[in-house]
């Protein structure tokens, strides 16, 4: 857990807990046992504490947070208060990822050395909580408000050159950081041990505090929305300003609100979501399971259609080392593709991918020896199903096929194959070389070994992989289709689009469904309802109610829009109006034309609907159907469901995800009693119905994460 050692007069106190040495009580225990040792060693003059392995330390052991165990002593904060008051000069050494207790550490060092590849980091804010033990106090004394403020509210890592730019470091060296370490704590001098204390720095720059933190805050409240731990942060900077010992109490005064709030466990739910869905399992069948499968060693990929979505995919896979051979039947478009790829990858690495990596060609032929083809062409059932057979014919029968489709049904692409249990579904979402999220769907015949590569692929650039099985829309889009589809039953009942965006924006997304829809393009869907038969490109089909299709309400105004060529940003006018190159969503007079008539014409009475009305309205049946999903067993468990969400959807990550919210948020028997109430004002939308899984677990009284605790192998 920790090491001692001594070389010469130098003890040397080393972290040793695998994989990320993370700051556990055991590992607490043995450094302060190791640390009292050394004080009392009278041949020891100075401490040198640093990691084995491959970094210095993540930091707390973030297991033990909903725990007793983080209390026990010594604390963090009781070892950090020994490290800043010890009567021997510390040497904090450091090296890989230092993040969050590891900076703590430092800051109460009297000296702070790193290797040259090193990284600090305070991620604390992203698991909802406060730098404490210090750190809010220490910081701002060694590195000035404004560094700190921004290293502590954007939970962003500094290199150990811009550390030691800032200040935070005292020496950056390269190779053998411990021998380096030893020779400089024994070039330090005991007697200039007060002056190193932090604690007794004051605040560079204070007297320009005000403007810096009235900055801060304002960019702060716009892009925390509606997250606390950020501007809260903030405060317990602002608090460096006051004597260490007020600060320090004024730190642990925002630290415990923090601690104990429930935005904090949302995070940290999301944190663990994150890596949890790595252990996938298909619910149907458990035997088939991440610790069944074997991946296949993928070194070369194909990438077929060289649109938005091409360029992205391929930009991930040149970015991972991956050799990828980009296949277009248009040349002038491959041409434009390639150009984008490597500006893009020029921006990046400072340097073009290197002509082994990438080829580019407008022959099928040419994918005949890779090891994995992603499909990324236009979204549509009977295209996709001839370039399978395409696929089929000219690629090695031991490649895998995967479909970027974002819906579509993976069982009948497979069929155009003879090898459907080499036909996974791939879902990337866009830009796809910057969204995390990688949606892999399973169909019937989906081979393990085929699950388990896209699953690797997916971790090898840098994707969170989350599985799930086939039906329309998948998870993602079959449940966030939902919420649209809410959104214009609002206008109708007299909602406006910014009214709608608002509330929403209110609840954490960092933009409404109208401007999503504006910005991704409103022709997107259009397309789709006229192939699912639900309008035409003139109006409802014919015989067709205009308010009512397929069993369901139905709105038409998105249509509408549609139908005069109002397609979001792209032509200037959606939902709202652009000027000319500009990406500001402003109201629109002809929207709001438009919409009174509608109303008019099929006699609604307009009404003032409440923020709340509109977020229940917008975001319950949603989560209903996550419900539906779980009983159908679509996903492994909730947390899937969750981080598509957080990753895919810019669902606000403190309120831990749709499940999470529902399951500790609002409550089960409070989102089924919602759920009744609206359906009986709206008998005519299925999506009211509550799932029989969400009835069961309401009428029990059991949670969502119990259930999950058992369904999870
Ligand atoms: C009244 C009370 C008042 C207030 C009381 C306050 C008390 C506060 C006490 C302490 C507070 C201290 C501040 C902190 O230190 S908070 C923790 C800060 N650290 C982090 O947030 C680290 C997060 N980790 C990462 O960002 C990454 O893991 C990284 C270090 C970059 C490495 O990435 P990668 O190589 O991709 O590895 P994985 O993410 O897959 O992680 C591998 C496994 O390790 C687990 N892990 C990672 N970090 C932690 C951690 N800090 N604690 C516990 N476990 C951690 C991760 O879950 C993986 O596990 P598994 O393989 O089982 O999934």
């Amino acid at each position: 857990m920790a090491e001692c050692a001594t070389y010469g007069t130098v003890a040397v106190l080393q972290i040793n807990n695998p994989p990320l040495n993370v700051l556990g009580h055991d590992v607490r225990s043995q450094l302060m046992s190791g640390l009292q040792q050394a004080l009392q060693d009278k041949a020891v003059c100075s401490i040198v504490i640093m990691g084995k392995g491959q970094t210095f330390t993540a930091g707390a052991d973030v297991k033990e947070f909903g725990t007793e165990k983080v209390f026990w002593e010594p604390t963090l904060h009781s070892l950090v208060e020994a490290v800043s008051a010890s009567t021997k000069p510390v040497v904090t050494a450091i090296h890989g990822t230092t993040l969050g207790g590891g900076v703590a550490l430092a800051l109460a060092s009297h000296y702070r050395l790193a290797d040259s590849s090193a990284k600090m980091g305070l991620p604390e804010v992203q698991l909802g909580i406060l730098p404490t033990c210090g750190v809010t106090q220490r910081l701002p004394r060694l590195v000035g408000l404004q560094t700190a403020v921004r290293m502590v509210t954007s939970g962003q890592t500094q290199s150990a050159q811009q550390a030691l730019t800032a200040g935070l470091l005292d020496k950056v060296v390269t190779d053998d950081l411990l021998k380096k370490a030893v020779g400089f704590a024994r070039s330090v001098d005991v007697r200039g041990l007060e002056a190193r204390r932090v604690s007794s720095w004051t605040v560079p720059g204070a007297d320009r505090a005000e403007d810096v933190l009235d900055a801060a805050r304002k960019t702060l409240v716009r892009r925390s929305r509606g997250a606390i731990a950020p501007l809260t942060a903030l405060q317990a900077i602002q608090a460096s300003l006051l004597p260490f010992e007020t600060g320090m109490k004024r730190e642990a005064e925002l630290g415990r609100y923090l601690w104990t709030s429930w935005q904090a466990a949302a995070l940290r739910y999301a944190f663990f979501a994150e890596r949890t869905v790595k252990r996938w399992h298909i619910p149907r069948n458990k035997n088939v399971n991440y610790r069944t499968a074997e991946p296949m060693d993928i070194k070369s990929v194909g990438v077929l259609g060289a649109g938005t979505m091409g360029v992205g995919i391929t930009i991930s896979l040149l970015q991972a080392g991956l050799k990828v051979v980009l296949t277009e039947v248009n040349k002038a478009q491959l041409d434009k593709a390639v150009s984008l790829i490597q500006r893009s990858l020029e921006g990046k690495s400072g340097g073009k991918p290197q002509p082994m990596q990438l080829r580019a060609t407008t022959d099928y032929s040419q994918l005949r020896e890779v090891d994995l083809v992603i499909e990324a062409v236009f979204e549509d059932l009977a295209l996709k199903k001839k370039v399978f057979q395409q696929l089929d014919a000219v690629t090695n029968p031991r490649t895998i096929l995967a479909t970027n489709t974002s819906g579509l049904d993976i069982d009948q692409i497979a069929a155009a194959t003879q090898r459907p249990d080499k036909v996974i579904g791939t879902h990337f979402f866009s830009p796809a070389h910057v969204m995390r999220l990688l949606e892999n769907i399973y169909g019937r015949h989906t081979s393990v070994e085929t699950i388990a590569t896209a699953m690797q692929l997916g971790a090898t650039i840098g994707k969170v992989g989350v599985l799930v099985g086939n039906c329309p829309g998948f998870v993602g889009n079959r449940m966030k289709g939902l919420n649209f589809t809410e959104a214009m039953f609002l206008l109708e009942e007299g909602a406006e689009p910014q009214d709608v965006d608002k509330a929403l924006e209110e609840f954490g997304f960092a933009m409404g469904p109208f401007r999503v829809s504006d910005l991704a393009g409103g022709d997107v869907h259009w397309r789709r309802r006229i192939q699912a038969g639900l309008t035409t490109e003139h109006g409802p089909p014919p015989y067709t109610p205009v308010l009512y299709r397929q069993g369901n309400r139905y709105s038409p105004l998105a249509d509408m829009l549609c139908m005069q060529g109002r397609f979001g940003q792209k032509t200037g006018a959606g939902w709202y109006r652009y000027k000319s190159g500009s990406r500001t969503a402003l109201p629109d007079a002809e929207v709001h034309r438009l919409i009174h008539k509608h109303r008019q014409d099929h006699g609604f009475q307009r009404r003032n609907i409440s923020s709340q009305e509109i977020v229940e309205r917008c975001l319950f049946p949603l989560i209903n159907e996550g419900f539906r999903i779980l009983e159908e067993g679509l996903a492994t468990g909730p947390q899937d469901i969750d981080v598509i969400f957080l990753l895919g959807f810019g669902w606000p990550r403190h309120t831990g995800g749709p499940m999470y919210y529902a399951d500790k948020v609002v409550g089960l028997g409070n989102l089924l009693q919602s759920l009744e109430k609206y359906r009986a004002y709206h008998p005519r939308s299925a999506h009211w119905v509550p799932s029989s899984l969400l009835r069961k677990m309401a009428a029990q009284g059991t949670s969502l994460s119990i259930w999950a605790a058992g369904s999870r192998l």
